[in-house]
């Protein structure tokens, strides 16, 4: 059951009929909701890296590193790269012409105000297409530009009829979408899509939706305009994956990511943790159209490049993402890893891990290391030997060598016919265990 049919703008769109008649045991039990009007299965990414994540505190891309991101985003496989206002400097027009020339497989896009300033530069610059701006929130309109709904309306169709005289792609998005009056917003989307923008976007930019206020927004809007509908969500209250992941469902057509999420204050959707959400819902899509082995180092160049590691807890990428510490789980682990992984590592080019080295280890996965070190014990040695472990585990932290010259003694001693109770176990500075014990009591 490949589960996506062709659809007209060549992005497959998720066929529900094959889903629905597919024969139970082959239907992904964490696929979306059948909904017609769902983009879960065939959405875009508008990468941000270069434009939103610009705006990251610690961010400053010269143009090497912009050109070595760019190019490993497309790499990737992401959709659009946005870059930014070629009116924000002049090294960043000089960048987004150098960008644009690279001839990549990703449409470029620049991201300006709602002004024909802007927008005559942006132009100029050859990009694929513009991402147009402006604030219609009342905090926007009376405290950033100043402006009223009706010179809104007016510029943006100025704007957008002038960008697409020039032959290229345009999207309006409202600022501060969700703080915005909904029949300002219904009425502006209905006038530009009107007019013909191929896109108009919803951004939560002050992080403060909920996915349910998203998914009402989405889908309210989807009744609205014919275009596609792109989102951005910042991630200040936690929701920035859900809300992407809601829009989708709701009938958003794009969804804006960055690489580790960088942007403004603490940033918008993270790429990878979009992936990661994705993969489990769409997992044919996401993996036919994403190089998902290549993640890793695409994020390990930006965190290189704003001088950041990359979170302990990240998503897919963190340190101890696919690490199975406690006895339950590595027992199951070991017998079939879907019992405690919802993504398989082994799709992002990653291992898991089953740790066993802490007072937490049971038998099985001290079973499992002998066995890796082609020891021969019963399991009632194996659990013996678990119980040595433990014992030094409730003394301090205990690292791989620490395990396994505690089972190669044990297995040494048994296998001499020694009495495996009176097995003494080494300590970090060479003192036996049971010594420490006591002098402890
Ligand atoms: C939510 C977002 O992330 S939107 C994207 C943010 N991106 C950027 O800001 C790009 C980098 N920015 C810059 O380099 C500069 O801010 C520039 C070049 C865009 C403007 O610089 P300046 O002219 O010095 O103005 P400044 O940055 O102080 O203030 C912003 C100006 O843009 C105006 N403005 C803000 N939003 C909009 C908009 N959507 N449409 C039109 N004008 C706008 C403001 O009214 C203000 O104009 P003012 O000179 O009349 O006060
Ligand atoms: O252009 C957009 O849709 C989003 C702009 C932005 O970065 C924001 O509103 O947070
Ligand atoms: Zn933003």
């Amino acid at each position: 059951m490949s589960g996506t049919i062709a659809s007209a703008n060549g992005v497959d769109k998720t066929d529900y009929k094959a889903i629905a008649t597919a024969p139970l045991n082959s239907r992904n039990p964490y696929a979306p909701v059948p909904d017609f009007l769902s983009n879960v299965g065939s959405f875009q990414i508008i990468e941000s890296t270069l434009r939103e994540g610009e705006q990251f505190a610690n961010a400053f891309f010269d143009t090497a590193k912009k050109i070595e991101i760019a190019k490993a985003l497309d790499d990737f496989g992401v959709d659009y790269i946005e870059l930014t206002s070629p009116a924000a400097s002049e090294q960043s027009r000089a960048d987004c012409e150098a960008i644009c020339k690279l001839g990549l497989k990703a449409k470029i896009l620049t991201h300006i105000r709602c002004h024909m300033d802007d927008a005559r530069i942006a132009v100029e610059t050859g990009v694929d297409g513009v991402d147009v701006v402006i604030g219609t929130s009342s905090f926007l309109r009376e405290h950033s530009h100043g402006k009223d709904m009706a010179y809104i309306h007016k510029t943006a169709i100025e704007v957008i009829e002038f960008v697409k005289s020039k032959g290229i792609e345009i999207r309006f998005s409202s600022e501060d979408s969700f703080r915005s009056d909904l029949v300002d917003l219904l009425s502006i989307y209905k006038a530009v899509d009107k007019v013909g923008v191929n896109r108009v976007g919803i951004a939560d930019t002050v992080g403060c939706a909920s996915p349910r206020q998203v998914y009402d927004l989405i889908r309210t809007l989807r009744g609205v305009v014919s275009c596609d509908i792109e989102t951005h969500f910042h991630n200040d209250t936690g929701c920035a994956i859900a809300n992407a992941y809601c829009a989708l469902e709701a009938g958003a057509t794009h969804i804006d990511t960055s690489v580790l999420g960088i942007g403004e204050r603490n940033g918008i959707t993270p790429l990878g943790g979009l992936m990661a959400r994705m993969v489990v819902a769409a997992p044919e899509y996401v993996k036919g159209k994403y190089k998902l082995h290549k993640l890793k180092e695409l994020e390990n160049l930006v965190a290189e490049a704003v001088e950041v590691n990359i979170p302990f807890n990240n998503y897919i990428t963190g340190f101890c993402a696919f690490t199975h510490k406690a006895g339950i789980h590595a027992k199951a682990i070991l017998n079939n890893p879907s019992t405690y992984e919802i993504i398989n590592p082994a799709d992002f080019g990653i291992t898991r891990y089953v740790h066993f080295a802490s007072r937490l280890t049971g038998w099985n996965a001290i079973k499992s290391r002998v066995e890796q070190l082609n020891l021969d014990m019963t399991d009632e040695q194996c659990k013996e030997c678990t119980a040595k472990i433990k014992q030094l585990a409730d003394i301090r932290p205990l690292n791989v060598d620490d395990v396994d010259s505690i089972i190669r003694q044990y297995h040494l001693h048994i296998k001499a016919g020694g009495d495996p109770t009176e097995l003494e176990l080494p300590d970090a500075d060479g003192e036996p265990a049971a010594k420490k014990l006591k002098q402890s009591a």
